[in-house]
């Protein structure tokens, strides 16, 4: 593999020149002409619609058009209501009943026409899009059912919020490359349960532009002589291309995922790219040459601009770098981040944590209505996102943690307790950021589709903020930890929906929970002793003894003991695994990460051990 691209590395430097001249003349006619095809190919499709369109197709359009502009289910089945009524007081008796009859048979043969309308033409091969066919009213419905049997139990659930415009809302676009058949290059998704291509020239949920320069890729792919990675045999070079754009910003960023470090001839290749995209404000190449379905490797390299870009999100400006999370629909971003600060009444003195903040932005749209904010994230480059972001935003009041969030939260939780027993040590003795103490009054949650863990949801019930703000993209993970929370101490209040994801069946919810404070209290008088309307002291003592509730096993006394006995560390997440193994109740630990999509590590046999004797040492089993 290392000589076939030196060799190729050689004879490429060895006609660079004439390569150069001839490549961007070959993709100046290129570049043209391709513009001019596309330019022909939209008349002809727009003529084509043009003369399709009859007058049904035309109420058919019209009716979506005025879907898309009633912004939610409520409003839709309010201004229904308000239709209906008004329908009912003009018209009276049979003609009534017939005309609402008639009236829904209409409707139902618009769905019906739309249905088709809104098939898209890549659906049966890609299946990225679950709701193909479906009207978007119809997609809101199903979703807020889907809500509603998930959450409903734990608390009320507003009608979901939907999207003016639920087309081309991704702003980041992942393209896998390959070769046909017939040789040509082809870039899209993977078939649904294969790894063979699905050739997508535009998607109507990504971003244009984003399509644009995925396609423009695969044309310059040939002219650069450029190979496209081959997963079975590691020959081969681009494997993917990832794009992201910032919606408010217009930066566009592009990554090149290859097989192996070296791109030949990048400098004209990025030359090339920008003179048909002169939007993209950066290029980088990423390495991965690992057998994974992983898209990005570890190793990075920017060849044209700054290596990352910005975006605005209620009113403050992200940087985001390749391998950050940032949510893929801003414009719902917007709605569901105001709804969760909203969620957590602050009033000004609020310590706040954001956990699973990514590059910070819950936390620091949030940090000017709070007294202090404190902020978690594994991923290393998220967090080096955030630092940046806090300073270029001028906030002062937050501080970020590069760590695991149950972790950190356990930390935070032990620290508490220590404070309590004023046995607080010195952290910062150690080098590290000192962990925080555990006064917290309002805790954000944004956790993968995973959910959280135990280790974290524990640790919040002993630190007892008063509210919990959960945001989550994962309704099934979500119910699992309200169980838990509503379990010990938590009532949750409301939940918001908002569509995130139009055409797939995923849906984002934030949803608030609060501390639960008794109802209220009654005073009963007790008299201890011998005699009529006494309670008889004989055995209350022995009796309290009995019910007197056992220590609290903590993760750091098991981690004390073992590190005592055996001489070596565990983390929290191999004690958790080890529970769970056992069967005791048990939430998943470590989250599996998904943007990294990190594989997940699992205890020595060794240390297995080693939890269990600890566990049986503590009399948990
Ligand atoms: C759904 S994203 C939310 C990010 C951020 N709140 C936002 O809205 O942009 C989940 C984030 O959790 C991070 N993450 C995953 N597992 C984690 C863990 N165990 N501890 C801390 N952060 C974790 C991911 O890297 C990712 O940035």
């Amino acid at each position: 593999m290392a000589d076939k691209n030196a060799m190729k590395n050689k004879s490429a430097m060895r006609n660079k020149s004439k390569v150069k001249n001839k490549d961007i003349a070959k993709n100046k006619a290129a570049g043209k002409k391709k513009y001019a095809v596309d330019k022909t190919m939209k008349q002809e499709a727009e003529k084509r619609t043009a003369g399709k369109m009859g007058k049904k197709k035309y109420a058919v359009d019209k009716t979506v058009k005025q879907e898309a502009e009633k912004r939610t289910i409520g409003k839709m089945e309010k201004k229904y209501a308000v239709t209906k009524a008004f329908t009912e007081k003009t018209d009276h008796g049979k003609s009534v009943k017939e005309k609402k009859v008639s009236g829904k048979n209409t409707s139902e043969k618009m769905i019906t026409k739309k249905q088709n309308a809104d098939m898209c033409q890549y659906a049966k091969k890609c299946g990225g899009c679950d709701y193909q066919g479906l009207s978007y009213e119809k997609q809101l419905k199903e979703k807020q059912e889907y809500v509603r049997k998930n959450v409903g139990e734990f608390c009320r659930v507003l009608p979901i919020i939907g999207m003016e415009h639920p087309y081309h809302y991704r702003n980041k676009v992942h393209a896998v490359f390959d070769i046909a058949k017939g040789g040509s290059v082809i870039s899209g998704v993977y078939k649904a349960g294969t790894h063979d291509v699905v050739n997508i020239d535009s998607c109507r949920i990504e971003d244009e532009t984003a399509d644009a320069i995925i396609r423009d890729i695969r044309g310059l792919l040939r002219s650069f002589k450029i190979k496209t990675y081959d997963e079975d045999t590691g020959y081969g070079l681009l494997r993917h291309v990832l794009v992201r754009r910032g919606f408010h910003s217009g930066e566009v960023m592009v990554v090149l995922v290859l097989g192996s470090p070296i791109l030949p001839s990048k400098n004209n290749f990025v030359k090339a790219l920008r003179k048909l995209h002169p939007e993209i404000t950066t290029v980088v190449l990423n390495v991965n040459d690992k057998k994974t379905s992983m898209v990005l490797g570890e190793k990075e390299t920017v060849i044209y601009g700054k290596g990352y870009i910005e975006d605005t999100l209620c009113g403050c400006t992200f940087r985001i770098s390749p391998k950050s999370f940032y949510q893929v629909n801003p414009v719902q971003t917007e709605i569901l981040y105001t709804k969760a600060i909203e969620y957590a009444g602050l009033t000004g003195k609020e310590r706040i944590v954001d956990a699973y903040c990514g590059i910070g932005t819950i936390g620091l749209i949030a940090a000017s209505k709070a007294k202090e904010v404190i902020s978690v994230e594994l991923n290393r480059d998220a967090v080096r996102d955030a630092v940046t972001n806090a300073k270029r935003n001028d906030i002062k009041n937050v501080q970020f943690y590069n760590a695991d969030a149950g972790q950190f939260m356990v930390e935070m939780a032990e620290y508490r307790a220590d404070q309590k027993k004023n046995q607080v040590p010195d952290a910062t003795k150690s080098g590290k950021k000192a962990t925080p103490d555990g006064n917290v009054d309002v805790v954000f949650m944004d956790p993968p589709r995973a959910g959280s863990d135990e280790a974290f949801l524990s640790s919040v019930i002993r630190l007892a903020p008063k509210r919990v703000v959960y945001i989550s993209c994962n309704l099934e993970t979500l119910a699992r930890d309200l169980k838990y929370l509503t379990k010990h101490g938590y009532q949750a209040k409301e939940c918001q929906p908002v569509d995130l994801f139009p055409w797939t069946k995923h849906v984002e919810t934030v949803v608030l929970l609060s501390h639960k404070k008794p109802d209220g209290h009654i005073n009963v008088k007790v008299e201890f002793g011998e005699g009529e309307g006494k309670v008889p002291l004989d055995n209350i003592a022995k009796r309290a003894e009995e019910y007197k509730p056992k220590e609290r096993v903590t993760y750091k006394m098991i981690k004390e003991y073992i590190e005592a006995k055996y001489g070596f560390k565990v983390h929290t997440a191999y004690i958790a695994e080890v529970k769970r193994d056992l069967g005791l109740p048990m939430y998943d630990a470590p989250n599996a990460v998904e943007e990294l999509k990190q594989p997940r590590k699992h205890p020595t046999a060794e240390k297995v051990e080693a939890i269990k004797d600890a566990l049986k040492h503590f009399e948990v089993i």
